[in-house]
């Protein structure tokens, strides 16, 4: 079903030109009024949520009016919905997407330079657009991150508050947290770089806290080049493997985390790579936020294949 407001952007008699779907119930719960009418104002027409789900069928419907434009008011979560309905249509290529973030943390917003309400309508009304990747798993897309091992944990454990100052960062940190009480995963990861001549299969094998796997997230330059992860046609792959000598753990650690002083960090950038629990257990994971749960993940990037709307300064680096 298909539950719309009454206001039609005029001369949209064969269908609108621009579609904002809005979550009411993301954040704080307090936005969609005021999303609604600056999107009014803009000539969309807005479409509310009303359960999990819905972002998604409204993106499959949008897609089969042939609308151009889609906004998305919401977390990572109503983007993941609403890139999925796309995927889903086979229309990624197709469309602009612009993100409003009216999430709890909205770290693919802010991975495009998108930090509050504001600028997400600034962006919107500067027009500039890059095409970034987007993440595969098993054909299921995500646009910031896939974490896999004990991230269903971290994500349901993990504060809104620390993700909207640590991104996420703060998933590692609660994960560090979390090991006094949870054992690490036993893993298979296999990655695969490069896609033609010279290509190369590294595997890693062994107990992983959590298996980070980034398409729009960037962590804290730690000694590398300085450049966008969502645009390379690669994936970013930590892995935190066995437990830190200490017991608790504090947001100081992350660089010394991330050099590989307190606990055994990979880190290496994929074309593509596959995760494989070998218990009899499926691998807990998440699409940017959304849990789920598979004996193995297949796990790809389609480059460039999304245009979206981003901060223009940001724009150079993307
Ligand atoms: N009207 C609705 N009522 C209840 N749940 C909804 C509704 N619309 C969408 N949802 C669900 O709300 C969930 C959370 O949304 P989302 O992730 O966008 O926000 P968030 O968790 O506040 O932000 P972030 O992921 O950036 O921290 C999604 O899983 C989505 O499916």
């Amino acid at each position: 079903m298909n539950r719309r407001t009454d206001e039609r952007h005029p001369g949209s008699a064969d269908g609108p030109d621009r579609v904002l779907i809005c979550n009411p119930v993301s954040g704080s719960g307090d936005h969609a009024p005021a999303i609604r009418s600056r999107a009014l104002e803009r000539g969309f027409d807005v479409r509310e949520t009303e359960a999990a789900g819905d972002a998604r069928e409204f993106a499959r419907d949008a897609a089969a009016e042939d609308v151009p434009l889609l906004a998305v008011a919401g977390g990572d979560g109503t983007v993941n919905e609403v890139v999925s309905g796309l995927a889903d249509a086979d229309t990624l290529e197709a469309v602009d997407l612009a993100v409003i973030p009216t999430g709890t943390a909205n770290l693919f917003a802010r991975s495009l330079g998108v930090d509050d309400v504001d600028s997400a309508f600034e962006v919107l009304d500067g027009g500039v657009r890059r095409r970034i990747d987007v993440g595969f798993v098993d054909g299921r897309p995500f646009v910031n991150t896939c974490l896999a091992g004990l991230s269903a944990e971290a994500n349901t454990a993990t504060p809104g508050e620390l993700k909207r100052r640590l991104g996420v960062f703060a998933y590692v940190l609660t994960t560090l947290r979390l090991l006094p009480e949870y054992e690490g995963v036993p893993l298979r990861v296999t990655i695969e770089q490069g896609e033609s001549a010279g290509s190369s299969t590294e595997e890693w094998r062994g107990s992983a806290l959590l298996v980070l796997v980034g398409n729009a997230f960037r962590l804290p330059n730690v000694g590398r080049r300085d450049r966008s992860t969502v645009t390379d046609g690669l994936l970013e792959v930590t892995i935190l493997e066995e437990r830190p000598s200490i017991e608790s753990f504090n947001e100081g650690m992350i660089s010394k985390l991330l050099e590989g002083e307190l606990t055994p960090v990979t880190r290496i950038e994929a074309s593509a790579l596959s995760i494989e629990g070998l218990e009899d257990e499926p691998v807990a994971f998440s699409l940017d936020g959304e849990l789920l749960a598979a004996a193995t993940l297949e796990i790809g990037v389609r480059e460039r294949c999304l245009s979206m709307y981003v901060e223009s300064s940001n724009a150079l680096t993307l």
